[in-house]
């Protein structure tokens, strides 16, 4: 223009730098674009042109955004389009969040597309709760909902284990006509995966076959991998038979991959491994698979325990047909060799993958984490922590928890490694992730899966905004409180430090720890643990140390008025309110003596500590024993215990049941024998853990045995045994839940002298309640408070009447007439 002696507008700046952006020329966009600056009055197109033509590098388009409002031009609708949708491509939801909101707040309306986009990217990054959330946006804003936006909402829904709620946003995309196809209707079926959902999934599978409409092979697939989650193998293989069948379309290597996934999942790895050869064959043909066709036979190979083949797949196979093995992949290789106990294999594996520039995450480590420690290797596992830091990772609790309880249950001690392990844990504290191992093959995946929209349920949480953050300060108190009366001699532990070599390293000599300092974190509501760390944080303010009776309340209070009254509308699984007086009314029939070991409670399911400290308060001087197997929350527990000034009595040990009960007994020299027993963690291992207690001596003749939450989640095959077994005299009790309008039932029983064994085997319909039990409970404590009040009240009845047809039923009846009458009002709206 220059040349021809024509001045440069802001208009022509603009047209010049966004045409050149079009031709994806972006650096000369951004010359262009500079040069402007110094010659024309820059306004927002010009700055919305230059974004739009560097819109795949988002961090240099918020930049100029910011350049933007630093010069005083307010960003419009455009602007914020652009810089949303280059942060969705770069997956930067919680930039993409942010500047929605900043939108919103100088009162520009986004678009449908920009929520339905931030909203799929959220999804993607697996930010169900959050992406839920965004969907009120459109009823607020009277947006029109696109396909997009519903298929993003059912794929959280189904994420969030929220199968109603997907279900009904499919019904709502058939009802505003937009064709749902084939990925809504599978995404809809895999939400519908558990036992008791499998009806729904064929229903819908059924319904979508019949239209023809949108049937696909990824709609098979979704339906096999339903199958597969409820264990019905043999509907799995009628399913890909019919879509070998189908003329109209064949079965891909995510059909392959979904059938395997199902037999393993059915515990059927034999006629995974037929899948595995039928993939094979129709590769040889001409199918095209990728890594997850492998991977799934990986898991296939897990399951079977058979870590050589693993391996084999992984190193050798995967290779031949150029296929490169991933994260995932690598993950069930280790996870095999950790079943096997081939702690060298795992780590070699892990090395492998370092080798192989394959990234690896927090399942990775715990895999090989949990190798060590299963061939007593616990050293090398806290070096694989340190390595993970050196790797940018935090260790899950799963990891942290074997660790500890590894140090824990040393007799030779351990208890600087300890300190260690606890203040790195207290440092992480809510950012510890709560849950380490995902299921590995989820089809359709999200690949297959577009995008799509419809009013979220109305018990997702509301808008979501940053939330100030509050300082916290966690003591991580150390089992040697827990070690009073237990010998053992300080050896040499561990410090996080530098990265260790991976294979036979020494253990690096330790700097003496200095006093254990409570180290600042922060608790961020919706990270994982804010609830348990809130609640002790208003312990501590609210109730004086050394007064366990004013802790109780204030949990009591947390629970109840903050939680369930408040905005939050959580439920804290403690075993407050009648099932206190219940608990401490039945232990204190067992032969417990203040100060004797011989004569201690047990405790498995510690949490926050709330029902040790009560029965510690009914009970004064008697010694409690209780088992964690979540770090955060032993030290949560830990912390109350502290505070109560009863660390004298109670023991918070942490670990799983199953490895602390064959343990317990040498770990206080053989001293110790229970006259009261309190179960409060998964109903589903009550039966398991009641027998090892048996088995290894652990209770006195006339020990009471108390376990909750009996009929919600439900522990149907320890009420039968118990009830039936008669070495118990065995008590039913209905009562009211704590802080929640529903019943539940706790089963007290009194060891018999001498009674003899004899069980019988539950019939086949209890172990699959058992199942349905752990489904329902996955769900309650899963994000997003998928169970509703009146589906507890059905599934708790449905419960009743399946234990009664074997002859349990409840006992006493401690229930107030009025909570039966609002059972029968749950029960007649659910229908
Ligand atoms: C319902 S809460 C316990 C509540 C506590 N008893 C109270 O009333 O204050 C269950 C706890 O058991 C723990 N847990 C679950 N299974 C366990 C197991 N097998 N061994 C030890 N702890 C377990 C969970 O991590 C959770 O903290």
């Amino acid at each position: 223009m220059k040349e021809v002696g024509l001045q440069p507008s802001v208009y022509s700046s603009s047209a010049l730098v966004q045409a050149l952006g079009r031709a994806r020329q972006w650096q000369r966009a951004l010359q262009i674009f500079e040069d402007s600056l110094e010659q024309v009055d820059a306004d927002c197109a010009l700055y919305s042109s230059a974004m739009k033509a560097c819109d795949m590098d988002y961090d240099r388009v918020l930049t100029l955004m910011d350049d933007m409002v630093a010069s005083g031009i307010k960003p419009d609708l455009q602007s914020y389009g652009i810089a949303i949708g280059s942060c969705c491509s770069s997956q930067q939801w919680q930039e993409a969040l942010d500047l929605l909101l900043r939108a919103e707040e100088e009162d520009l309306e986004p678009n449908a597309k920009t929520v339905s986009l931030v909203m799929k990217t959220m999804t993607g990054q697996e930010q169900w709760e959050r992406s839920l959330q965004l969907w009120h946006r459109f009823g607020e804003a009277e947006l029109k909902v696109d396909a997009m936006a519903f298929t993003t909402a059912i794929q959280a829904c189904a994420h969030a284990k929220l199968w109603r709620h997907a279900l009904g946003l499919l019904e709502d995309m058939h009802r505003e006509d937009l064709n749902p196809g084939a990925i809504p209707t599978s995404v809809a079926i895999s939400a519908c995966n558990g036992v008791s959902e499998w009806e729904v999934a064929v229903e819908l599978f059924r319904s979508a076959r019949e239209s023809r409409e949108a049937m696909d092979s990824i709609i098979y697939n979704a339906a096999m991998q339903s199958c597969g989650e409820g264990g019905l193998w043999k509907e799995a293989i009628r399913l890909f038979q019919h879509l070998e069948a189908d003329l109209t379309m064949a079965p891909t290597a995510q059909s392959y991959g979904a059938l395997m996934t199902a037999m393993h999942k059915s515990g059927k790895w034999q006629k995974g491994f037929v899948a595995f050869t039928a993939m094979k064959e129709a590769m040889a043909r001409s199918l095209k698979v990728d890594v997850l066709g492998f991977s799934a036979a990986v898991n296939v190979a897990e399951a079977a325990k058979k870590w050589p083949l693993a391996v084999h797949l992984l190193m050798q196979e995967m290779p031949e047909h150029k296929i490169a093995p991933d994260t995932l992949s690598f993950n069930s290789a280790i996870s095999a060799a950790e079943r096997s106990r081939k702690w060298r294999v795992a780590i070699a594996l892990l090395q492998e993958m370092k080798d192989l520039d394959v990234a690896r995450d927090v399942e990775s480590y715990a895999g090989a984490i949990l190798a060590c420690v299963a061939g007593k290797q616990w050293s090398r596992g806290l070096n694989l922590l340190d390595l993970m830091a050196s790797d940018d990772l935090g260790a899950d609790a799963q990891s942290y928890g074997v660790l500890l309880s590894e140090c824990e249950q040393r007799s030779t001690g351990s208890e600087l490694a300890e300190s260690a392990l606890l203040t790195a844990l207290a440092e992480r504290g809510a950012g510890v992730s709560s849950s380490s191992r995902q299921p590995r093959y989820a089809a359709p995946s999200s690949d297959e899966a577009a995008s799509g929209t419809k009013a979220p349920p109305s018990t997702a949480p509301t808008a979501p905004r940053r939330r100030e953050a509050e300082d916290f300060k966690p003591m991580p108190c150390t089992s040697a409180m827990n070690v009073r009366r237990v010998k053992g001699r300080a050896v040499p532990g561990h410090t996080p430090g530098r990265l260790a070599p991976l294979v036979d390293a020494p253990l690096p000599t330790m700097p003496a720890p200095g006093p254990l300092r409570a180290p600042k974190i922060f608790v961020r509501a919706g990270q994982p643990y804010a609830k348990e760390l809130r609640l002790l944080q208003h312990v501590m303010q609210k109730a004086p140390q050394g007064d366990p009776a004013a802790i109780c309340e204030a949990i009591e209070n947390f629970g109840d008025e903050i939680l369930v009254r408040g905005k939050a509308r959580l439920w804290l699984k403690i075993a407050g309110g009648i099932k206190t007086d219940v608990l401490t009314a039945a232990i204190k029939g067992g032969p417990l003596t203040s100060g004797d070991l011989q004569c201690s409670v047990l405790e498995i399911g510690a949490y926050c500590g709330y029902s040790s400290t009560r029965m510690a308060l009914a009970l004064p001087g008697v010694h409690i024993a209780s088992m964690e197997v979540d770090p955060v929350h032993m030290i949560i527990a830990r912390n109350v215990v502290l505070h109560g000034g009863l660390a004298g009595t109670i023991d918070v040990w942490t670990g799983h049941s199953k490895d602390l009960l064959p343990r317990i007994l040498k770990r206080y020299g053989g001293e110790l024998k229970f006259g009261a027993v309190f179960m409060d963690q998964k109903g589903s291992r009550y039966q398991e853990d009641m027998l090892k207690m048996e088995s290894e001596n652990l209770l006195h003749p006339g020990a009471v045995v108390v376990a909750d939450n009996v009929l919600k989640p439900g522990a149907p095959l320890f009420l039968y045994q118990i009830m039936n077994g008669g070495r118990y005299n065995a008590q039913i009790v209905s009562l009211d839940e704590f802080a929640m309008p529903s019943e539940d039932w706790m089963s007290i029983n009194v060891k018999k002298l001498n009674a003899p064994q004899n069980d019988t085997e539950p019939p086949e319909d209890l172990h699959q309640l058992s199942k349905e039990t752990d489904r329902m409970r996955e769900r309650a404590v899963g994000p997003g408070r998928s169970v509703t009040y009146e589906e507890w009240a059905e599934f708790a009845q449905d419960v009743k009447t399946r234990l009664a047809r074997t002859n349990v039923t409840l006992t006493v009846d401690l229930r107030p007439e009025s909570s039966r009458d609002r059972d029968d009002l749950f029960s007649a709206k659910s229908k």
